[in-house]
């Protein structure tokens, strides 16, 4: 308690100074708000608008509490009264189910966020607020708190006038995520590393004032993964996949992802990691007949089976399969895919197009891509005769040439390109008018590809080992004959 209240302190005046211009604005809002409803309405009137907003609370309480049910028989007792009395969820239930303030036993508390040394804004939505935090000892992290000035704050603001409620109300959402980030963890799901209740000075769940402390990621960029290499743009299209398998057979049941859309990802060293979970479907609809299972989207529509027992069945799954074609695959996949690959690409665009493949079988096409690709197979065509034209260095390194770019490169200075091997190396140098030479360093790309960097000039050669050089023997300059 004391931990969480000195956490508090220090917390809120670090986040005072991103939130403050935020909360002025919301203040504003509010007391306009206050100032128009004193002069319009009567006591009634606010008390109208104070039992709408309970009827809203409830609702969202009703939403999360079945998250909260727990292995452990007690707890689950005390949440099935709580649900069948219809009960608000207090604060002592809330710390009760989630472990004394702490997510988890092994997990942060407000006692982590005591010495928080820098604090900067790394991305904020209709909801949340997200803001990153060095710990004492390095570590940053995410927090994710409400957003003060966001859609959903604002929306609430206008419609009840009640800045306490309208807070408690956003909460929720929060605490929903962070209950399904406890439930659903998974190398995709961005890590939950904690939760501070009650931080600058609020009543916990009841005041509206959850912190979530997680893993802390970078805003997956569309536009600049667009013009990475295609290896990198398919482990964000697989890492998506295997993100998807695990949501269709999650504890959980199958999980939709209602707002899908690249924004609701982060990238942690390179892996992709879904981050926003609080709206999401864990129920497939209910149905009578298969018009009932219409799946739409801005440009098609598709029907799905209506089950005998009246649930449009994995209506979810396909979902999630469709927004990932749409919003993934059809800009990361196809471009510059490797030529020996090209047809089993094709093959997944058609089947997640048009909805013919589960997840099962669009995981299982997807991994086998990666493994062809890992292997070299879809190279056999290249005949070792290839490396003929070539003189190779053995542990040796260059220094000081002319290098030349190629797009899209690993570095920005030179034309620094991912190979299976020497001969895959030799096929690209021959297709570039500019190269004479290329180096193979032993550096690896996620796959365990090497990086080789090519060049137009030879300049010197130096020793290294564990590199190699390969010069273009029609390009080495000849001496001058006697
Ligand atoms: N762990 C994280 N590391 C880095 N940035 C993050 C992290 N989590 C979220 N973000 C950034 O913060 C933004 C807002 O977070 P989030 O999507 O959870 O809020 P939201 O209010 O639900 O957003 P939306 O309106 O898109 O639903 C994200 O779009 C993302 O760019």
């Amino acid at each position: 308690m004391g931990h969480s209240l000195r956490a508090a302190a220090l917390l809120a005046l670090v986040v005072l100074s991103v939130l403050v211009s935020l909360l002025i604005t919301s203040l504003k809002q509010f007391g306009s708000g206050s100032t128009r409803l004193s002069n319009s309405t009567d006591q009634e009137g606010l008390a109208s608008l104070r039992s709408a907003l309970d009827l809203h609370l409830r609702e969202r309480r009703k939403e999360i509490l079945p998250l909260l049910l727990h292995p452990d028989g007690d707890k689950d007792r005390v949440l099935e009264e709580v649900l069948e009395q219809n009960y608000g969820l207090d604060s002592s239930l809330w710390n009760e189910v989630s472990g004394s303030g702490k997510a988890h036993r092994d997990q942060m508390g407000c006692e982590s966020l005591l010495d928080v040394r820098a604090v900067e804004v790394l991305g904020s939505g209709y909801t949340k607020l997200v803001v990153k935090a060095n710990l004492a000892g390095g570590q940053s992290v995410a927090l994710k708190l409400v957003n003060e000035q966001g859609i959903d704050m604002s929306k609430c603001l206008e419609d009840f006038k009640d800045l306490q409620g309208c807070r408690e109300l956003v909460s929720y959402k929060l605490q929903k995520e962070m209950l399904l980030l406890q439930r659903l963890r998974h190398p995709n799901v961005i890590q939950l590393k904690g939760h501070c209740s009650g931080l600058q000075g609020g009543e916990g769940v009841e005041g509206g004032r959850v912190t979530v402390i997680m893993e802390q990621g970078t805003p997956l960029q569309m536009i600049q993964l667009l013009q990475t290499p295609w290896e990198d743009r398919f482990r964000v299209c697989l890492d998506l996949v295997r993100l998807l398998h695990f949501l269709s057979w999650s504890p959980l049941g199958s999980v939709g992802l209602l707002d899908f859309q690249p924004r609701q990802f982060v990238i942690v060293s390179g892996q992709l990691k879904l981050t926003d979970l609080d709206d999401v479907s864990t129920e497939e609809p209910a149905c009578r007949t298969d018009a009932d299972c219409v799946l739409q989207f801005p440009h098609r529509n598709f029907t799905l089976p209506c089950s005998s027992q009246g649930v449009c069945e994995g209506l979810n799954e396909k979902r999630n399969i469709y927004n990932a074609y749409r919003f993934f695959f059809t800009y990361l996949l196809p471009h510059q895919a490797p030529p020996g690959l090209t047809h089993l690409v094709d093959h997944i665009m058609n089947s997640t197009g048009e909805l013919k493949a589960n997840i099962n079988q669009t995981l299982e096409a997807f991994e086998r891509i990666l493994l062809l690709y890992k292997s070299g197979i879809h190279l056999d065509n290249l005949h070792p005769s290839i490396l003929r034209d070539y003189s190779v260095m053995r542990d040796m390194s260059t220094s000081g040439n002319v290098e030349y770019r190629c797009w899209p490169s690993y570095s920005q200075q030179g034309c620094v390109l991912s190979v299976h091997s020497a001969r895959e190396a030799a096929y690209i140098c021959n297709s570039h008018s500019h190269c004479s030479s290329f180096s193979l360093t032993g550096q690896k790309t996620w796959t365990g590809r090497l990086l080789a960097s090519f060049r137009s000039s030879f300049g010197h050669l130096v020793p290294e080992g564990g590199s190699e050089v390969y010069l273009k023997k029609s390009k080495v300059p000849q001496p001058p004959s006697s």
